[in-house]
């Protein structure tokens, strides 16, 4: 075995998490116009890399909202960047300019409803205007594409969900890792005091000490 070579031993016999390339789309016309310093992808960073335990390569995107310069960002995210999973914040109300969920669905081959349902039920418990929300989701080949509200502090609510609460809500990102699984992309992991993913038993290949 060379020096470089981790010893099957430091975790338990267990491969290394696998590297995981995460795209991350902020949909903002006044962050994109620099009015205001856009938190959506510092957010996204954040939440996703307490979460997960996989290393990660983010390609990241800050667009107004304009359907095609949403929808070329996330094509090229998933058919030239190669990635497994994006992440959009922003864009999915009521207004006029709200295209995000018009734009994701345009590069989508199928769309993932229950993400968007699940979030609407996560967010009613923030604010009484979650039901304004039009987010949803789509699978483009192998990557699962995720819209987001774009209020920053939103995105770890719905990612998260209010597990501990009665009754329990849980956030969408449970559900990710094995959509992920499905569709051909690396096994996620994540760490369980930031967001318990679910498997059912016969998916799960091992799990960490
Ligand atoms: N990228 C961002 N960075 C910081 N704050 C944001 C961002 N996107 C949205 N917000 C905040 O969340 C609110 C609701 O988000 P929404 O996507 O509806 O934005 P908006 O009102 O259409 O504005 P804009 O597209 O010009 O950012 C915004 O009014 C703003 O206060
Ligand atoms: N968790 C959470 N979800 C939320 C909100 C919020 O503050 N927290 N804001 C709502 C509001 S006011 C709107 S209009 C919609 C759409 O937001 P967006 O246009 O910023 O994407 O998300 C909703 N979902």
């Amino acid at each position: 075995m060379s020096p470089d070579t981790p010893s099957p031993s430091c975790n338990g016999g267990l491969p290394p998490p696998a590297s995981v390339r995460i795209g991350l789309v902020s949909v903002s016309d006044r962050a994109s116009a620099g009015v205001y310093t856009d938190q959506g992808i510092p957010s996204l960073q954040a939440w996703l890399g307490k979460a997960l335990l996989n290393p990660i390569t983010w390609v990241t995107r800050l667009v107004p909202d304009e359907v095609p310069q949403i929808s070329a960002a996330l094509q090229a995210l998933v058919d030239e960047e190669a990635c497994d999973l994006v992440l959009t914040t922003g864009g999915t109300g009521p207004a006029p300019r709200d295209v995000t969920p018009e734009a994701t669905r345009a590069v989508g081959e199928r769309e993932m409803p229950g993400f968007g349902e699940q979030m609407r039920q996560i967010s009613l418990r923030f604010v009484p205007t979650a039901i304004l929300s039009r987010q949803t989701a789509v699978i483009r080949g192998k990557a699962l594409i995720l819209n987001l509200p774009g209020q920053p502090k939103s995105i770890a609510e719905t990612l998260e969900g209010l597990p501990a609460a009665t009754p329990p809500c849980p956030g969408i990102f449970a559900a990710v890792p094995y959509c992920i699984d499905l569709i051909g992309g690396p096994y996620l992991e994540t760490d369980a005091a930031v967001c318990k993913a679910f498997r059912p038993k016969t998916a799960i290949r091992w799990t960490r000490p």
